[in-house]
């Protein structure tokens, strides 16, 4: 793909725009991935502007290491960027070197910002290809305060081996609609079949083109996102809530246990999703928008999900710029709503029922503590220990307490970090 486009100015030029929308803002890539600019390129060039802006996110940490020893002072963020996507191409991707650095002088040459910077851009890019790759450290694939936090809260070797994951490009996890020959879709998708019956997939492209899409018989949820649903267990004839629930991976599985499902989340938009996902798959549910701490409604569950909104510093795999984008005060602010939650979750649950908090993120803030602070605040609830295997969790990711800290090296091939815990309510 990339030898055709050695020349490709305008994938290189998109590319750019991604990977500043990726920095700047939260969910900014996708964003930038819908503007009529990048949807007019052609195809190939938008895999591979996508693909460029994705290996500059997952190496970025190492690359700003060895651009740190060629600038003397900070550029305008244009020409980091460039300087960014120039060694990405060189050292991590099959661009040969002198059409990295060709092509971005040229981007550089053709904009006002970055034109004064066309000498720095070069001489900068042939000083690193004279010094080769990064060294080969996962610490470095991760902002230093973030690692600094996941040695403390799991350890060097578990921060180390988490780490070096952000680096690998993952497979595509999908769940199943119940009732679907496992081993049929496997072999017509060219997919593994992991535990709990997500089938994994190294296919690439559009997924709406793959087989059985359009009969509605899988959808794309990572193999650890998949787990917290399945722990609720819920059955036909009772009821269920997930109460975040867009874009709907959860409320899918839930709806397919035959449980009366209400899909609840606070955006609108979002929860368009939930509704198209629903149609495609053939599944019903009730769908609310509402604020899940205030939402007006007297009803009690037999089965309550919160997939609590948090830092997702677990889904660095498919999103990268999370780790560049989290803020050290994130994760207090985001636990004060989590606990408010947890407190509305608990109200929702029928006596004798069953709750599953869970979160895509690796501090244990959003995780362990909240396990605690709500169990004293709610002495009506009781862990409901999470047994070995179940819901298809590697052994690796169940804790003492018998809770789920799903990290990403737990699984090979990788998966999601997330964490989950099931209560019950007394009867
Ligand atoms: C982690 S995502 C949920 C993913 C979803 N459960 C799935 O599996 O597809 C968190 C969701 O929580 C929603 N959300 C955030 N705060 C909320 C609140 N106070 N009440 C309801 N939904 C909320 C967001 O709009 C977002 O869709």
């Amino acid at each position: 793909m990339t030898q055709e486009l050695n020349d490709g100015l305008p994938a290189r030029e998109a590319a750019l725009a991604l990977l500043d929308a990726a920095l700047s803002r939260r969910g900014g890539l996708d964003e930038a991935a819908t503007t009529n600019a990048f949807r007019a390129l052609e195809p190939r060039e938008r895999a591979f502007a996508r693909a460029l802006a994705m290996a500059a996110l997952r190496r970025l940490g190492p690359v700003d290491r060895v651009l740190a020893a060629k600038l003397s002072k900070e550029p305008p963020p244009r020409v980091r960027n460039l300087l960014r996507l120039g060694a990405t191409q060189a050292f991590f991707l099959d661009v040969p070197a002198f059409a990295a650095v060709a092509t971005t002088v040229e981007l550089a040459g053709a904009n006002k910002t970055s034109r004064p910077f066309k000498g720095l851009v070069n001489a900068v890019l042939r000083g690193l290809l004279r010094d080769g790759p990064p060294a080969d450290d996962p610490a470095a694939l991760v902002p230093p305060w973030l690692y600094a936090r996941w040695t403390g809260a799991w350890g060097q070797d578990d921060a180390r081996a988490l780490a070096a994951v952000v680096a690998e490009e993952p497979a595509t996890d999908l769940s199943l609609k119940p009732g679907t020959d496992v081993a049929a879709l496997a072999e017509l998708i060219e997919a593994d079949v992991l535990p709990g019956d997500t089938l994994r997939t190294r296919r690439r492209g559009d997924v709406a083109a793959w087989p059985a899409f359009e009969d509605g018989t899988w959808w794309v949820q990572d193999a650890a996102a998949a787990i917290p649903a399945r722990l609720l267990d819920a059955k036909p004839g009772e009821t269920a809530v997930d109460l975040c629930a867009a874009p709907g991976g959860k409320t899918l599985q839930l709806a397919g246990t035959g449980a009366a499902v209400v899909a609840v989340d606070r955006s609108a938009s979002r929860l368009k999703r939930v509704s198209e996902n629903l149609a495609r798959i053939g599944l019903t549910a009730e769908v609310v928008a509402a604020d899940a701490a205030t939402w007006a409604d007297e009803r009690t569950f037999d089965a309550v999900l919160l997939d609590a909104p948090c830092s997702a510093t677990g889904t660095f795999r498919r999103h990268p710029d999370v780790l560049w984008a989290a803020r050290p005060g994130d994760i207090a602010s985001l636990a004060t709503v989590q606990s408010a939650l947890l407190d509305s979750a608990a109200q929702r649950t029928a006596p004798g029922g069953r709750m599953v908090y869970c979160v895509c993120s690796l501090e244990p803030e959003e995780g362990e503590a909240q396990v605690e602070a709500f169990l004293t605040r709610h002495p009506e609830f009781s862990l409901s220990p999470i047994a070995a295997g179940e819901g298809g969790a590697p052994e690796a990711s169940l804790t003492p307490r018998g809770t789920l800290r799903l990290l990403p090296h737990h699984r090979e091939g990788g998966q999601d970090g997330f964490f989950a815990a099931r209560f019950v309510k007394a009867a």
